[in-house]
């Protein structure tokens, strides 16, 4: 396992995917190999070349050559170092405080090498890595590719007739080698998304007490209270650039799942590294577990979570407290802090609690506001009207409705030169009350007020579409079927190509299927999901769905985030995003009715996202790492980690 400064004692089992180690204990000389990463300045290169550094005495040579040529030189200068994404040695880079203090990895050999999801390499261990680790014996004789051991995966994966054998098949993967995962899910993103992420992480969630094996993040619970940072420290990796955390509050459309809620976290990071190159050792996984209210957990047998109901007020403000304080402690002013599937009462008001002191993003407002926004931003070129000429209607005020809301009238603000008050106009919400109106101002949550505009009280969807007339309808209310055939139908008696995006998740919720909008439009609609849904065939056309999911832009604007040194989010970034993910759409895409680009392109659309939010975050005075690269595509390129094995020597 890897242990900093500590290169004799060696994990003897990972508890996790991460390597955490449940007990350190002595192994025989013999059987350590150090890889030594010296205080290296920027000028050390690891363009395809071995690094060897010797340690002195019985610490024998090592180390591992990569493939990826990981410094590259941007603008003339070594962009690297500094703590930052780049996986400069194919190992993880130190933060800058250690680029002045020799820090050393020990990599256990044998036995405990094959144990350790981060250097485990299965059957591509060559002859030479199996003589010089230990490994003659342990391994059958054959040597494989890290190709094929890709193919015989995905062959393996097809084979489970349920998603969830699947999620299991991927997450024992991710725990036993760590690097074959990530090289499987970037090469066939289209198809493991749906695996390790919505619909199917939402069923494994449910199920997360009963399929439990070992965890893959940290649980803050109310028993830690007081002593998080010392539960932080349990966590093996320090060099720590993304958080995501929940509280398991709202997960997804499936609402309070408590502790369960981790398999959130642990997909969403994987996104951040597969998706964004951000590398898996920078990403935690964190649920805060101060109860929950689901009567049918607190009474399974299987549950893994605190049994009571859930904390609130100053119990719940004080624990999330000293977590926010921890994290910045420990990891610094630059550690991005995502909230996940927090429930609205919290999530706004945490936000805005840290939004001035930390670097805060909440996905569920902020992220999915900007690919929506972009969605309708590439839109105009398949319906021809600007933003501001379109009406929208909302089914869903939550977090999700209204963060998009306030998102598209900045947008339409910014475009037009009208206040924003203008600029809301056009946009109307309807929440489990009915169509929100002046009339309601007073019993309104805050963040629905500013919809709350003069119009008649109507109960429900189809009234509300009959007489706001919108041109794009917008499900976030993570209701299933909400949007009927009456309300299809209506959509598309008001309009030659509406736009109808169903966004809840999983799919269960979701407003209405991709061949229902299809079909109850007459083909015409222009249709975006939050799950995916399959190609639907309606009168001898094919229709491909888009999917209007927020993981097209958290790993790209993380990433941004973490490579300029952001130390606050400001929502121009958004819009950046929005605008960067928008201009990658192809004429190929509109072609087939797409508003989004495809999840197999991801890498490079992310590289974009990062580099338009890393410009703002300059253009703002938000960005510590200076000088500010020229080409910003091309250093976010060259900050993703990649999964090609590393050559032990
Ligand atoms: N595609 C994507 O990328 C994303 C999708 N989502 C999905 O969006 C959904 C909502 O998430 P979020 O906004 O965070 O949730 P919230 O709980 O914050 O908001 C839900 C909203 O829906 C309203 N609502 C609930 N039931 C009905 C109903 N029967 N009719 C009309 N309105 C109703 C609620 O009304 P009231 O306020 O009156 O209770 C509330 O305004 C979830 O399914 C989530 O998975 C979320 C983020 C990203
Ligand atoms: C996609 C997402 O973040 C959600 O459904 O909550
Ligand atoms: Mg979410």
């Amino acid at each position: 396992m890897l242990s900093l400064n500590r290169s004799c004692f060696l994990s003897s089992s990972g508890v996790n995917g991460s390597g955490i180690a449940a007990k350190r204990h002595r192994v025989p000389a013999a059987h350590v190999r150090v890889a030594c990463l010296r205080p290296m300045k920027a000028e050390a290169t690891t363009n395809g070349g071995d690094m060897s550094v010797a340690m002195g005495g019985a610490m024998k040579e090592i180390l591992l050559s990569h493939d990826n040529s990981a410094t590259a030189d941007v603008d003339g200068e070594l962009a690297t170092m500094n703590g930052d994404v780049k996986d400069v040695y194919g190992e993880d880079s130190p933060p800058e405080d250690q680029l002045v203090t020799p820090w050393s990895v020990s990599v256990a050999s044998g036995y405990s090498l094959l144990r350790d999801p981060h250097h485990n390499k299965g059957l591509a261990f060559s002859e030479k890595e199996r003589d010089a680790h230990y490994l003659r014996g342990l391994l059958p004789p054959t040597i494989v590719s890290h190709e094929l051991q890709v193919k015989k995966m995905m062959h393996n994966i097809r084979q489970y007739q349920l998603p969830l054998q699947k999620y299991m098949a991927m997450m024992d993967l991710q725990e036993m080698n760590e690097r074959l995962f990530y090289k499987l899910l970037m090469d066939n993103v289209e198809e493991l998304l749906p695996v390790v992420y919505t619909p199917t992480v939402g069923e494994a969630c449910q199920k997360y007490g009963s399929i439990f094996r070992r965890p893959q993040g940290l649980y803050i619970s109310l028993k830690e209270k007081g002593r998080i940072r010392e539960v932080l420290k349990n966590w093996p990796e320090r060099n720590i650039q993304v958080i995501v955390v929940t509280d398991g509050e709202r997960i997804l459309g499936l609402g309070d799942l408590g502790c369960q809620g981790m398999g959130i976290p642990v997909g969403k990071l994987s996104l951040y590294t597969a998706l964004g190159g951000v590398r898996p050792s920078a990403c935690l996984p964190v649920t805060i577990d101060v109860g929950t209210n689901n009567e049918k957990l607190l009474n399974d047998e299987f549950y893994i979570g605190l049994r009571q109901r859930r904390a609130t007020g100053q119990e719940y403000a004080e624990l999330l407290h000293e977590f926010m304080c921890a994290v910045k402690q420990n990891y610094g002013e630059r550690v991005l802090i995502q909230f996940e599937d927090f429930a609205n009462h919290n999530a706004f008001d945490l936000l805005a609690k840290y939004g001035t002191t930390h670097l805060v993003f909440n996905d569920d407002i902020q992220g999915t506001a900007s690919v929506v926004l972009a969605g309708l931003i590439a839109a105009q070129k398949l319906v021809g009207a600007s933003l501001a000429d379109h009406r929208y209607l909302f089914l869903g005020a939550g977090e999700a409705g209204t963060g998009i809301a306030e998102l598209i009238a900045l947008e339409i603000s910014k475009q037009t030169n009208v206040p924003l008050d203008l600029a809301r106009q056009n946009i109307w919400l309807v929440d489990s009350k009915g169509l929100i109106v002046s009339s309601r101002k007073e019993t309104l949550q805050h963040f629905k007020k500013p919809w709350a505009h003069e119009h008649k009280p109507l109960q429900n969807l189809v009234d509300a579409v009959k007489a706001i007339r919108p041109t794009v309808l917008i499900g976030t209310s993570g209701v299933g079927r909400t949007f009927t055939k009456e309300v299809v139908e209506t959509m598309a008696s008001l309009n030659e190509k509406p736009i109808i995006l169903a966004l809840s998740n999983p799919t269960s919720q979701s407003e209405c299927t991709a061949q229902e909008a299809y079909r109850w439009s007459e083909g015409r609609a222009i249709f975006a999901s939050g799950s995916p849904f399959s190609p639907v065939e309606y009168e001898g056309k094919v229709f491909v769905p888009g999917q209007a999911n927020n993981a097209y832009i958290f790993p790209g604007f993380g990433l941004g985030l973490i490579m300029s040194g952001a130390i606050h989010v400001h929502d121009a970034m958004l819009l950046a995003a929005s605008e960067a993910l928008a201009a990658q759409v192809t004429q190929e895409n509109f072609d087939k009715g797409l508003i989004y680009p495809p999840f197999s392109n991801i890498r490079k659309i992310s590289a974009n996202i990062a580099a338009s939010v890393a410009v703002k975050a300059y253009e703002l005075g938000l960005a510590t790492r200076l000088p500010q690269p020229v080409d910003l595509v091309k250093f976010a390129e060259s900050c993703m980690y990649s999964p090609a094995y590393r050559n032990y020597r």
